[in-house]
């Protein structure tokens, strides 16, 4: 596997993805140098980005073999997540690892723009000792309006709480409860918070939603002497605004650490006495880029590896802790899908998912994309992961039905699929034992409690004697080894299922030969 790195990552996320084993090459000019690596691309199965290097259309159409976009950091806004997604390629980022960073860079920020400190900073460095164009404004007693009350706002909110601010925040997505949380005012209306406040941060992500939502129209009923500052993304506070509302005396300073377009150097704001601005410097810690660098090497290595990675930003939420323990049930769910398409060949209308017993409380729509994948992956030469398991079922007009039942009669836990097809339903299920132990326990109605192996025969048989004893010594003869065998049915002398797992392929010739068997009805070896 190769893993191209085209931004500065810390050194420690370099090494782990070498120890890995992965090929790693590290070339940060490649994150402005559009043409090259669009040239290179197609030789990498993962790229390890920032900010600066656009994952767009174009990118993904050169990058024909890439599997993994890992973002060394939190917002997904250089990356097109539909083309990835499309594609099955897994984006993965590190929302946690730099969020104490970026909310200190902000207090730094709302303090050192209402302190004029750069200002004064570069004053006495020219050897000027004058403090008269340098008084500042207290916090303490003020309002502080807090846009987006996330991982970052939140921190920000409670830490200015320490200097005896009044926060309040709009964050219309989120509940009461986080708001009570960390003692934070709710204002239902950007407008009243914008009315309200003395300083303004925001600490959206950028969406067509957020994207210039401090603008004109919110400067014109800003308190005069209002004080903004980003620290999100570049447009949240819309630079042409400010730089308007600056000049008017609406605006006495902002702090910024990002613009819509960077690098950047030529910014109308550069030019402002009462801007304070740093080249997107939020993260820049040393603890945020070793947390991030060690964060994104360890998600690229498992994404690469094609599980479920927790922080994947195209696939279903989950945490460490959830993760490790769905990892059985998400094998399991593969296992069961796998079944279809080797011993099916009907095209599927609808797929419908039964969870049961303690499963049935877990986060399962993970399950669900570990059954998808099955289905399909042994059909399609396409790629098919968790990533566009969904997207596939879509594509291809199929249905895809999830229940839950707390009842589930014998198993503690019970994973059921019911494919329907135009003809008929063919069912399986499954169930896991103590904490890992995946079991097949039921396949179109025949009951077994069989361990899923790499190689697994399937065969139909008519319930009478012998069937079994012919079955060996063919297999026997072609050198093939039983390892296990269950033997099903419902009723005496009808219809029986057989289900051998076996240590090694079973060859065509041999496979033809139990077919010919006199009371084999359908044999196939499946691969699990
Ligand atoms: N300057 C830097 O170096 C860094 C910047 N960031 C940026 O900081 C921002 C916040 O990051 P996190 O707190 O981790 O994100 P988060 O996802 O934890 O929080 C974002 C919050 O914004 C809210 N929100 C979304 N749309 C909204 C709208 N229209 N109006 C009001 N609220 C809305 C959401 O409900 C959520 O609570 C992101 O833009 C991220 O990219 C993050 C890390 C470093
Ligand atoms: O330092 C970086 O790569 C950018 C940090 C950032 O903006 C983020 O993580 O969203």
């Amino acid at each position: 596997m190769k893993v191209l790195v085209t931004e500065k990552i810390a050194e420690k996320g370099i090494e782990a993805l070498k120890n890995s084993g992965m090929e790693i090459d590290v070339d940060i000019q490649l994150s402005v140098d559009r043409e090259r690596l669009l040239d290179i691309i197609k030789n990498y199965d993962a790229i390890v980005v920032r900010s600066v290097t656009k994952i767009d259309e174009e990118f993904y159409q050169h990058a024909t073999n890439l599997k993994v976009v890992g973002r060394a950091g939190n917002g997904v806004d250089n990356i097109n997540m539909e083309g990835a997604t499309n594609r099955g390629i897994i984006v993965v980022n590190t929302p946690e690892a730099n969020t104490v960073s970026a909310a200190e860079h902000t207090i730094g920020l709302l303090i050192a723009s209402c302190r004029n400190i750069p200002q004064a900073n570069s004053f006495i460095k020219n050897r000027n000792w004058d403090r008269s164009g340098f008084k500042g404004t207290e916090l303490q007693g003020k309002t502080l309006g807090i846009v987006g009350l996330g991982r970052i706002g939140s921190l920000v909110a409670t830490r200015m709480q320490a200097f005896g601010m009044r926060v309040i925040a709009y964050d219309p997505y989120i509940t009461d409860e986080r708001f009570s949380k960390f003692s934070v005012e709710k204002i239902k209306k950007l407008g009243d918070l914008v009315k309200k406040s003395d300083f303004i941060s925001v600490h959206t992500p950028k969406t067509e939603e957020t994207f210039g939502m401090i603008g004109e129209e919110e400067f014109k009923t800003a308190k005069k002497g209002v004080r903004v500052v980003n620290c999100a993304r570049g447009g949240i506070i819309d630079e042409d605004a400010l730089v308007k509302a600056i000049r008017e005396g609406i605006v006495a300073s902002a702090g910024i650490d990002v613009l819509v377009n960077e690098p950047n150097t030529t910014s109308p704001l550069l030019d402002l006495d009462n801007v304070i601005i740093t080249p997107h410097l939020g993260a820049d810690t040393v603890e945020a880029q070793n947390n991030v660098g060690v964060t994104i090497a360890q998600e690229v290595i498992s994404a690469l590896k094609g599980g479920m990675v927790p922080n994947a930003v195209n696939l279903p939420t989950l945490q460490h802790q959830e993760l490790e323990a769905l990892k059985s049930y998400l094998q399991l769910g593969e296992v069961l899908g796998k079944l279809y398409h080797q011993l099916e060949k009907k095209p599927i209308e609808k797929i419908e998912v039964i969870y049961s017993g303690t499963v049935a409380d877990m986060e399962t729509s993970a399950v669900t994309l570990a059954i998808l994948k099955g289905v399909f992956e042994p059909i399609l030469k396409e790629r098919v992961n968790y990533v566009n398991a969904r997207l596939t079922a879509k594509n291809r007009g199929i249905s895809v039905v999830e229940s839950k039942q707390t009842v589930n009669g014998d198993y503690m836990n019970k994973v059921r699929i019911n494919i329907i097809t135009k003809e008929k339903t063919f069912t399986a299920a499954g169930t896991i034992f103590g904490k890992k132990d995946a079991r097949i326990v039921e396949v179109n109605g025949f009951e077994f409690d069989a361990t899923p192996t790499p190689y697994v025969l399937v065969a139909n048989n008519t319930d009478k004697p012998g069937m079994i004893g012919q079955i060996g010594t063919l297999l026997g003869a072609s050198k093939v080894n039983i390892a296990t065998m269950q033997v099903s049915r419902n009723v005496k002398g009808q219809e029986a299922m057989m289900f051998l797992t076996v240590d090694s392929e079973v060859d065509k010739e041999t496979l033809n030969m139990i077919g010919n068997v006199e009371g084999i009805l359908k044999i196939n070896l499946v691969k699990l």
